[in-house]
């Protein structure tokens, strides 16, 4: 009664079939234009509301927060992720989220986001990507790889302080079960598993998702048991020893198996996100040179005399600012958000939505929605300019979500997203190759948007 229109489902698959499942955004745009901003669907068996438009999406998520910040249960994604233990992604709105969000704010604060010693690693790592680039200087090259593998080491450094050689079986086996298991959660055998649950303890594809979930926690496990060897309790070095001490504190919701879930978690939400948000970022600027080439401008006359860039240099570079905001708005990188879900029976504009209810935070129909920016659907940096040429950032810049479960690593993947970009246009100019034909930036539809493959071209600055 009164629950949000929308298209009739068909019994078990729901809606599914009327949706382009490679990449639905269309569709739920074009659903949006015919039900209005907030519809329904039948995901499966599941009820589904979608929430478009930034006015509908801030009175659910902060207005309402305490009604529609749950996470759906039961699905793949959960027994993926919280075999052993909740974690704080897919956990409900409850205690254990709330001690482990404050946590992880505060730990991550304490290891100096916005201050030094998160920018020493995260330096660190660019130190390595730039080597990797001068080797390749002149060459035409897939920089997909070398920037999952940078986002990683990143992570890493900061779970666990150690950064391993790239072509160590740790860093190569992450990106094939970041990308291995997305694809099939995202994909038929994921949705196999949550509409016929009577299938789950086959031996069916999607085992092999529960098997490298399996081989994550091992890996975490080994680092976890030299860290406790090597550990001055009350001294942390990085997030897992921050983690052991909250453990002796003796709180209930932190032990060990929890540890490895939120590890996993800040693992895998922490690397494709970056990684895919780097290679947006060398696809618009090798396509265009002029944007390229004014952001070089600006960071030559603020970096003047400096080895390195800091993220406080931010301040004196609105242009390049608005350049990565720019990058992130066309990137879309998580275009459905995570899902979220009601925790008690609720209202949003008018209708009503029971609790249970899965909820999916349209961000992409926000990202683009017309009347929200100057030029919606083009790639311009004046979107987040004003009059002055200052840096403005409008309200429905929200890539990162809004409410109180927005992403816990915004302010890390800002400074990487700055540092990494800044330092890397700096010394070398990106160019599209002259064999490559026509770009294509329509992304590859997953858990996270994707660029389709492309080679690249680097050249040192100032040798041309
Ligand atoms: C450009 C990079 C990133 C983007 C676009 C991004 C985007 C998002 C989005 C849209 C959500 C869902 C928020 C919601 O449910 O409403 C999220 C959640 C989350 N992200 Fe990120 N993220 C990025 C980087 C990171 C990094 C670097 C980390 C780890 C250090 C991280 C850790 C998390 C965690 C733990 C959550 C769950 C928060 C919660 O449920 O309370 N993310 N992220």
């Amino acid at each position: 009664n009164n629950f949000p229109p929308g298209p009739w489902p068909i019994p078990i698959l729901g809606n599914v079939l009327q949706l382009n499942l490679t990449n639905p955004i269309a569709d739920l745009e074009r659903l949006a234009k015919q039900y209005g901003n907030v519809y329904s669907l039948f995901i499966g068996p599941r009820p589904t509301v979608v929430i478009n438009g930034l006015h509908a999406l801030k009175e659910a998520l902060i207005n309402k927060a305490a009604a529609f910040s749950g996470r759906p249960e039961n699905l793949m994604i959960n027994h993926a992720f919280q075999k052993k233990a909740p974690g704080v992604v897919m956990a409900g709105f409850n205690t254990s989220w709330k001690e482990h969000r404050r946590f992880g704010v505060m730990t991550m604060k304490n290891f100096g986001l916005g201050k030094q010693s998160m920018e020493v690693r995260i330096l660190t790592e660019i130190r390595r990507i730039i080597e990797c680039l001068e080797q390749s200087v002149g060459k035409k090259i897939d920089p997909h790889l070398l920037f999952h593998n940078a986002a990683s080491s990143i992570i890493c450094q900061v779970l666990f302080a150690k950064q391993f050689d790239y072509d160590d079986e740790f860093m190569k086996f992450f990106p094939v079960f970041f990308r291995e298991s997305s694809k099939q959660i995202n994909g038929f055998w994921g949705m196999t598993y949550d509409f016929f649950p009577m299938l789950r303890s086959l031996p069916l594809p999607f085992q092999k998702t529960f098997k490298l979930f399996q081989a994550a926690h091992e890996r975490y496990s080994d680092i976890l048991a030299d860290c406790k060897k090597t550990r001055v309790p009350g001294k942390p070095r990085h997030f897992m020893d921050c983690y052991l001490d909250e453990i002796e504190k003796g709180g209930d919701t932190f032990y060990e198996d929890q540890l490895c879930s939120v590890i996993t978690e800040l693992h895998f939400g922490g690397t494709d996100t970056t990684a895919n948000t780097l290679l947006t970022a060398c696809l618009y600027l090798m396509n265009y040179p002029q944007i390229q080439e004014k952001c070089q401008l600006e960071i030559d006359t603020v970096l003047d005399g400096k080895d390195e860039a800091s993220f406080e240099d931010r301040h004196q570079m609105p242009y390049v600012q608005a350049v990565i905001h720019e990058i992130q708005r066309m990137g879309n990188i998580t275009p459905l958000s995570v899902f979220h879900c009601t925790t008690q029976d609720t209202e949003l504009m008018g209708f009503s939505i029971p609790r249970g209810t899965i909820i999916i935070p349209n961000l992409s129909s926000v990202l683009f929605e017309e009347g929200q920016w100057k030029y919606p659907r083009e790639f311009n940096p004046e979107n987040f300019l004003n009059e002055k040429g200052e840096f403005v950032k409008p309200e429905a810049f929200m890539p990162f979500s809004t409410g109180p479960r927005i992403c816990l690593g915004e302010a890390l993947a800002r400074m990487e997203l700055f540092l990494v970009l800044v330092s890397l246009l700096r010394k070398f100019k990106f160019i599209w190759p002259e064999d490559a034909g026509e770009p294509d930036f329509t992304p590859v539809f997953g858990i996270t948007l994707t660029p389709r493959p492309y080679h690249m071209k680097v050249q040192l600055r100032g040798t041309d």
